[in-house]
C-alpha cells in the first residue's frame, strides 16, 4: 500500500550488495558455500532449471476415491463410461406430448425423474413431466408448463411447438467411450463432477509428490517469546502449509541442529528419504555451521543450481540425488519410490526463505505432479522501484484493480510485507519506473488455484 520506505531500501541495497560481483558471481562464497567461486543462476534460467528437473523424473501413478483425487493429474485420459445423458431426457418441467396438438391428457401421475420407464405416448397424447425425468417412447416434444393451458383433459399450446424441443436425447454430451479429457489434466472440482456423472468411482492419477522439511538451526524457539540471541523459529509453521497449497504431500517437518549430529542427521535424510524432495532451511551460506553444500558433496549430489541471482534468497539451491539411469528404467513407472530425489535448499532468512520456494520449490513441485506451469502474467507497478543492480528482486506487493502495489518490510529477514502481500512483483536488475509491467507471482492463497 505504501510505497518503499527509501531509507530501508538503502539498507537492503546495501546488504544486497555484500560479496558480489558485476557478473553476478559469488565473490566470497554465500552462495558457493565452500563450492567456491560459482556463478549464481539467472532468476528465469533457474526457474526453468526447477520446471526441467521436475519433469525428467518417471511419474508414479495410483487409483483412488474420487474425492482422493483432487489437485492431483489425471495419470490416464478420462473417457466416458456412458452416453450422457444416458436416456432421453426432458429439459424443463411440464408435458411431454406426441403429434400435434390440441392432446388429451394422460390420466393419473406424471413422470419424475428416477422413476420408472414411463408407457409409450400415442399420438394427440400428454403425460405431465418433470425435468431429468425419462421421456416417454413416441414422445415428440416437451412443452415447458408456461407456455401451454390445461382445459378439462384437453392440453393447449400457447405457442408454436417444434419437433424435440426441451428434449436432451441421449448421448449429446458425449457417447460411450468418447474421450472426454486428456491425460494430464488437472482434477479440479469440475473435474470430479464430470468424472461422477461419467460414471466413475475412482480415477488413475499422479500422487502428489512427497516432500519432507528439515528445518536447520540451533537458535531456534518453537514457543514464546526471542529471548538471550534466540529467534522463534518461523519457518516450520510457514513451509508445511505452504507447501500443501502447492499441491504436494509434506511427510513431515523435521528441526535439526548445527552440530555434527544435525549434520549427520542431514547426511542420513539426503541418502535415504522416502521423499521425492528434501526441502532444507538455513545453512545455504558460508557460516562456520553451514552443512548444507558439505552434506550435499558427501552425498554425491549433482548441484542442478548454486546460488540464484535474486534478492532476497540469492544463496539458495537445487540438488539431485540418486541415479536417472535407475529411475528411467522403471518404464512403467511402477516403483512405489523414487530412485531420484531433489533437495532445495532455502536460505535461513525468512523471506529469502519464501523467495527460494517460489523460485525453486514451485516449479520443481508442479512438474513433478505433471500440472503445467502457471501461466505468466504482469501487472503495472505503482511507484517507482529500486532495483539491484544486477539482480532481479522479488518485492512483495497488494494487487488493486490497476496496480501491484510494492509493499514495505521487505528486507530478506522480515515477514511483515509478504504475510500482507497478493503476490509478489519481479523486479529486473536496475529497477522499475512506476507503470511498468512487473511479472506478478501469486502467492498460493490470493490466486485461489489450488484444490488442496
Ligand atoms: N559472508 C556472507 N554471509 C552471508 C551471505 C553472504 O553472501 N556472505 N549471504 C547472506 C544471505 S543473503 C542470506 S539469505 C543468509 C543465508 O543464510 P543461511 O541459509 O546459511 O541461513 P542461516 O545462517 O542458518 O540463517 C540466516 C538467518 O536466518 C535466521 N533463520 C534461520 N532459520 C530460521 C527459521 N527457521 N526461522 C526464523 N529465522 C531463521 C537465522 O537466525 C539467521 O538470522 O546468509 C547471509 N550471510
Ligand atoms: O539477500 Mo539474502 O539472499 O538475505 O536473502
Amino acid at each position: 500500500m505504501t510505497p518503499t520506505n527509501s531509507a530501508e531500501q538503502a539498507l537492503d541495497e546495501a546488504l544486497a550488495l555484500v560479496s558480489r560481483t558485476p557478473e553476478g558471481g559469488a565473490t566470497g562464497g554465500a552462495g558457493g558455500g565452500g563450492a567456491g567461486g560459482h556463478r549464481a543462476s539467472g532468476w528465469q534460467r533457474a526457474r526453468d532449471t526447477a520446471a526441467h528437473a521436475g519433469s525428467r523424473v518417471r511419474p508414479r501413478t495410483h487409483r483412488v476415491p474420487l474425492a482422493d483425487a483432487l489437485g492431483e493429474v489425471l495419470a490416464t485420459p478420462l473417457d466416458a463410461l456412458t452416453d450422457l445423458p444416458s436416456f432421453d431426457t426432458s429439459a424443463m418441467d411440464g408435458w411431454a406430448v406426441a403429434g400435434p396438438g390440441p392432446w388429451s391428457v394422460r390420466a393419473g401421475g406424471g413422470v419424475l425423474a428416477g422413476s420408472e420407464r414411463p408407457e409409450p405416448l400415442t399420438d394427440g397424447e400428454a403425460v405431465r413431466i418433470a425435468t431429468g425425468a425419462r421421456i416417454p417412447a413416441d414422445a415428440t416434444a416437451v412443452i415447458r408448463r408456461e407456455h401451454c393451458r390445461e382445459a378439462g383433459t384437453q392440453l393447449f399450446a400457447d405457442r408454436p411447438v417444434l419437433t424435440g424441443q426441451d428434449i436432451r436425447p441421449r448421448g449429446q454430451e458425449c457417447r460411450s467411450g468418447d474421450l472426454l479429457l486428456p491425460a494430464d489434466s488437472l482434477v479440479t472440482p469440475a473435474v470430479l463432477g464430470l468424472a461422477a456423472a461419467a460414471g466413475y468411482d475412482e480415477l488413475t492419477t499422479r500422487p502428489r509428490p512427497r516432500v519432507e522439511i528439515l528445518v536447520l538451526g540451533d537458535e531456534l524457539l518453537t514457543e514464546g517469546l526471542p529471548h538471550e540471541g534466540l529467534v522463534r523459529d518461523a519457518l516450520s509453521p510457514m513451509l508445511g502449509p505452504w507447501i500443501d497449497r502447492l499441491g504436494a504431500e509434506v511427510t513431515g517437518t523435521r528441526r535439526l541442529g548445527d552440530d555434527p549430529a544435525g549434520a549427520a542427521a542431514l547426511l542420513e535424510a539426503v541418502r535415504t528419504s522416502t521423499a521425492d524432495v528434501l526441502i532444507t532451511t538455513g545453512g545455504t551460506a558460508s557460516g562456520p555451521v553451514d552443512h548444507v553444500h558439505p552434506v550435499l558433496r558427501e552425498a554425491g549430489a549433482e548441484l542442478l543450481v548454486d546460488g540464484v541471482a535474486v534478492r532476497p534468497g540469492h544463496p539458495m539451491l537445487l540438488a539431485r540425488i540418486g541415479s536417472r539411469a535407475a529411475d528411467e528404467n522403471d518404464v512403467n513407472g511402477e516403483n512405489g519410490e523414487n530412485t531420484v530425489r531433489h533437495v532445495v535448499g532455502l536460505p535461513g532468512n525468512p523471506l529469502a526463505a519464501v523467495s527460494g520456494l517460489l523460485t525453486l520449490a514451485e516449479p520443481l513441485l508442479r512438474a513433478l505432479a505433471g500440472r503445467r506451469r502457471r501461466p505468466r502474467y504482469t501487472a503495472p507497478v505503482q511507484g517507482d522501484v529500486p532495483g539491484h543492480p544486477y539482480d532481479t528482486r522479488l518485492v512483495p506487493v497488494l494487487l488493486s484493480d490497476e496496480h501491484a502495489v510494492p509493499l514495505r518490510y521487505h528486507g530478506p529477514a522480515m515477514l511483515r510485507g509478504v504475510a500482507a502481500a497478493d503476490a509478489l512483483a519481479v523486479v529486473p536488475p536496475k529497477g522499475a519506473r512506476s507503470g511498468q509491467e512487473l511479472e506478478i507471482l501469486d502467492l498460493p492463497w490470493a490466486s485461489g488455484g489450488c484444490f488442496t
